[in-house]
């Protein structure tokens, strides 16, 4: 199977999907701490990635993670002030952030909206850029780390982190983040890293858990073009792996479905 073949893997429920993903998220953390030295995780925001980060919160391999060699990045942020409830590392923070610990210096979350480049989203994309680009190093494949792990939560407009259907961020093919106008998911104004930052990963993980994401997942793992559905352009450089529970895979063509999943 070639490394750009998505692999899937369905479990029962969303809840044994999040514990699932977190099993294996430990593991891939303590196995590049292990050759590299260090590890870094891209998180996402949604019910799907905060399910994941409270099961890791809750699993007792969790102190087999070294927390002060992580680096986290976001896949995305609602544009909104400090410490709102409705930002994806406010949700993070209080799903398993809090609870480990981490190094604040490798804790790299997007700008606010109250953050040195106040209301300006394009301004503080352009700085989360330049954050990116000073963390990678010359053999990365693009001016952002290599991530070990890109998680992202799908839409059931099969967008994935802030790059929505036909708006321009999904078209940007030169910067590694973009600011979003408009977005048709509430907040309207977000941060988003874009395909080629994405692409840089050595692994994507896509999680999609519910009847709502059952047409997304099938539109993105046929041969739908990515501007028109986002998901089908998230791939990792090494593997790229589609984490559903059975209500999401509900709709995937049988070639698709894979034999012995749980
Ligand atoms: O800021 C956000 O809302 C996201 O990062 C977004 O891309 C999310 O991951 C998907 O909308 C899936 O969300 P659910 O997992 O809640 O369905």
């Amino acid at each position: 199977m070639s490394t750009r073949t998505p692999q899937l893997v369905v479990h029962r429920d969303k809840e044994l999907m999040a514990e699932a993903a977190a099993a294996r998220l430990i593991t891939r953390i303590v196995d590049a701490q292990a050759s590299r030295g260090s590890a870094s995780v891209v998180l996402t925001g949604g019910r799907n990635g905060n399910g994941l980060l409270a099961a890791l919160g809750s699993s007792p391999a969790r102190d087999a993670v070294d927390w002060g060699r992580l680096d986290l990045w976001w896949g995305d942020e609602r544009f909104l002030p400090e410490g709102d409830p409705d930002r994806n590392v406010t949700q993070a923070r209080a799903a398993l952030l809090d609870a480990v610990p981490l190094d604040p210096e490798r804790v790299h979350a997007m700008p606010a909206s109250d953050g040195p480049h106040g209301g300006d989203v394009d301004a503080a994309a352009a700085a989360y850029a330049e954050e990116l680009a000073r963390a990678a190093t010359p053999e990365n494949h693009a001016p952002v780390p290599s991530f070990d792990v890109l998680l992202l939560g799908v839409g059931p407009d099969t967008h994935v982190a802030s790059l929505f259907p036909e708006l321009p961020a999904v078209r940007e093919t030169e910067r590694t983040v973009v600011g979003v106008h408009g977005a048709p998911k509430p907040p309207p104004t977000r941060v988003t890293l874009t395909l080629p930052a994405i692409r840089a990963a050595r692994e994507v993980w896509l999680l999609a858990a519910g009847e709502d994401k059952a047409e997304a997942a099938a539109i993105a793992l046929s041969d739908a073009g990515e501007v028109q559905a986002p998901a089908a352009g998230a791939r990792g450089r090494a593997r790229t792996l589609w984490l559903l529970d059975s209500a999401a895979a509900s709709q995937l063509p049988r070639s698709l479905y894979p034999a012995a999943s749980a």
